[in-house]
């Protein structure tokens, strides 16, 4: 069993549990749930932002503890700052250490695109991120058939949320790629293997027809693999480690801003 195949027996039985804790019918009384979205694709574009998605993850499956002492309202505002053009913010508890208070935590400080990071199976999760302030919602290939892949998208969609895909090799991309989807992202970590090669953006960026904005994800840590990798495409990257295990992500992530 891979850590993803883990991962998604988990969030499954997570997923049942939060709907009976908090159905639906409340999700929508809250009320984040009806703020205008703001869309990511126009911040990443836009000239007078850089195209970085600056993420906050205080552990993964593959490093263990990044961070445990910055506070999620402290290094997205930060972010925002130094001109992140989005914010991820990882919500799985068990495997990343987030949660949905941080989520709120960050909605409540900026009002840059804010991507939901998490492992999505049910709709109900879309509706929750929604309710929680969230502007963009991450389906990982690995995770999904095309048609549930495709269905969710819909729904995000429906919800006014944009919709970003993950995929890590030629057959995710062809297989999943559908109309309803925003933004396209390679991921540079393979999550069975945790090996990390900015050279699958590379490989895959043709592959990637050019309604979607592209976006190269992981194991960035070099201003001038940005520089190389908008030569191939790419729009935007997301960056999460190399900031948070510094002791202050939001200047990290100001000054590798500042030498793109
Ligand atoms: O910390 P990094 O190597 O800069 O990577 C950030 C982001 O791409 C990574 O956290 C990620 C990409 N896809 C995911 C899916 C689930 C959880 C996490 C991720």
């Amino acid at each position: 069993m891979t850590i993803l195949d883990k991962i998604i027996e988990h969030k499954i039985k997570e997923v049942a549990t939060r709907k009976e804790y908090l159905p639906i019918s409340k999700l929508e009384q809250r009320p984040l749930f009806d703020i205008a979205p703001l869309s990511a694709k126009a911040w990443v574009t836009s000239p007078n932002r850089s195209g970085i998605i600056a993420e906050f993850k205080r552990k993964s499956p593959s490093k263990g503890l990044i961070n445990g002492n910055v506070k999620v309202s402290d290094v997205t505002s930060a972010y925002v700052e130094a001109g992140a053009s989005a914010i991820s913010v990882l919500t799985d508890e068990e495997f990343f250490g987030g949660s949905v208070d941080d989520l709120l935590a960050s909605r409540g400080v900026h009002r840059a695109p804010l991507l939901r990071k998490d492992f999505v199976v049910d709709e109900y999760q879309l509706i929750e991120a929604k309710s929680i302030g969230a502007d963009l919602v991450l389906l990982i290939a690995a995770c999904l058939e095309p048609k549930k892949l495709k269905e969710l998208a819909m729904t995000a969609k429906n919800l006014g949320l944009e919709v970003l895909m993950e995929v890590h090799n030629e057959d995710e991309l062809k297989g999943h790629l559908n109309e309803h989807l925003d933004l396209v992202g390679v991921n540079n970590r393979n999550l069975k293997t945790f090996e990390v090669s900015v050279e699958t953006s590379k490989r895959l960026s043709s592959l990637i027809p050019n309604e979607f904005l592209k976006i190269s994800e992981s194991g960035i840590s070099d201003p001038s693999t940005i520089r190389e990798l908008k030569d191939f495409g790419f729009d935007g990257f997301l960056i999460g480690e190399n900031f948070m295990k510094t002791e202050d992500p939001g200047k990290a992530c100001k000054e590798f801003i500042e030498a793109i």
